[in-house]
């Protein structure tokens, strides 16, 4: 089974897995951007009493998110560390979740057709073939089910920002955390979603205001963005 994996991303994100609750530490904007997704992902798709299924899901902040809306979410990731961080923060919130160590290849090999949401956020940048995680994605959800996306632009200004800003200016996020070459073009995300099977039914941007440190959801896809798709029914 091809893993698709880069095990240098997954050491990253597992030498810093015991910070993944701390509000102040490296994952801080998953904490700060977290509401924005989630009522997003509600709005469109409705939570409650879903199975839903959290690809790349680290230490589980968006997975216990979904799960406190009334969704049944299953959670997986390669990175062993970043699941034990999230299996314990289970004892902490009293939620319920179900994590797995597995890639989405693998996942959908086994558990094909059997969610009504995917998740996949911030994640694709990570990995050295989208393409064929967004095609695992596709192949998990149901008919007429959903998937959401989100990820970096590849451009200039993302250079600028996700880089240069967040890792060297502001240092929100630790240097190394993000290969430029990883990043992804909206076009591109949508033209691995069609080849899949899936619909795009919304581009949304994701903006960062350094003067203000508040996030927010738009029209400006040029740094950070998300992607509605859907399957066919
Ligand atoms: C930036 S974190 C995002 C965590 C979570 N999705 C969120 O947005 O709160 C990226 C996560 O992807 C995981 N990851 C990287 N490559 C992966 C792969 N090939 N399969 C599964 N998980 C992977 C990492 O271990 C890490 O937990």
């Amino acid at each position: 089974m091809n893993m698709n994996a880069d095990p240098a991303e997954l050491q990253k994100f597992s030498e810093l897995a015991h910070r993944w609750w701390d509000t102040t530490s490296e994952f801080k904007p998953l904490h700060e951007i977290n509401p924005l997704r989630l009522d997003w992902i509600d709005r469109n798709a409705g939570l409650a009493g879903k199975r839903v299924l959290d690809i790349g899901c680290g230490g589980g902040i968006l997975s216990e998110s979904m799960a406190a809306a009334g969704a049944q979410v299953i959670g997986i990731d390669l990175s062993e560390k970043a699941l034990g961080v999230a299996r314990l923060h289970l004892f902490e919130s009293g939620q319920k979740v179900d994590y797995h160590h597995a890639s989405a290849e693998e996942f959908a090999a086994q558990h094909a057709g059997e969610f009504d949401i995917v998740t996949c956020m911030e994640m694709l940048e990570h990995v050295p073939d989208p393409a064929s995680t967004v095609a695992a994605c596709a192949q998990l959800v149901r008919p007429g089910g959903h998937v959401f996306f989100s990820t970096i632009n590849r451009n200039f200004k993302a250079y600028l920002f996700a880089v240069l800003g967040a890792e060297y200016i502001l240092k929100l996020l630790p240097r190394g955390t993000h290969d430029y070459v990883r990043f992804i073009k909206p076009s591109e995300l949508a033209r691995h979603c069609r080849q899949a099977g899936l619909e795009i039914a919304e581009l949304l941007g994701m903006s960062y205001s350094p003067l203000t440190s508040v996030y927010s959801l738009g029209n400006d896809t040029d740094v950070n963005y998300l992607i509605h798709a859907k399957r066919a029914a």
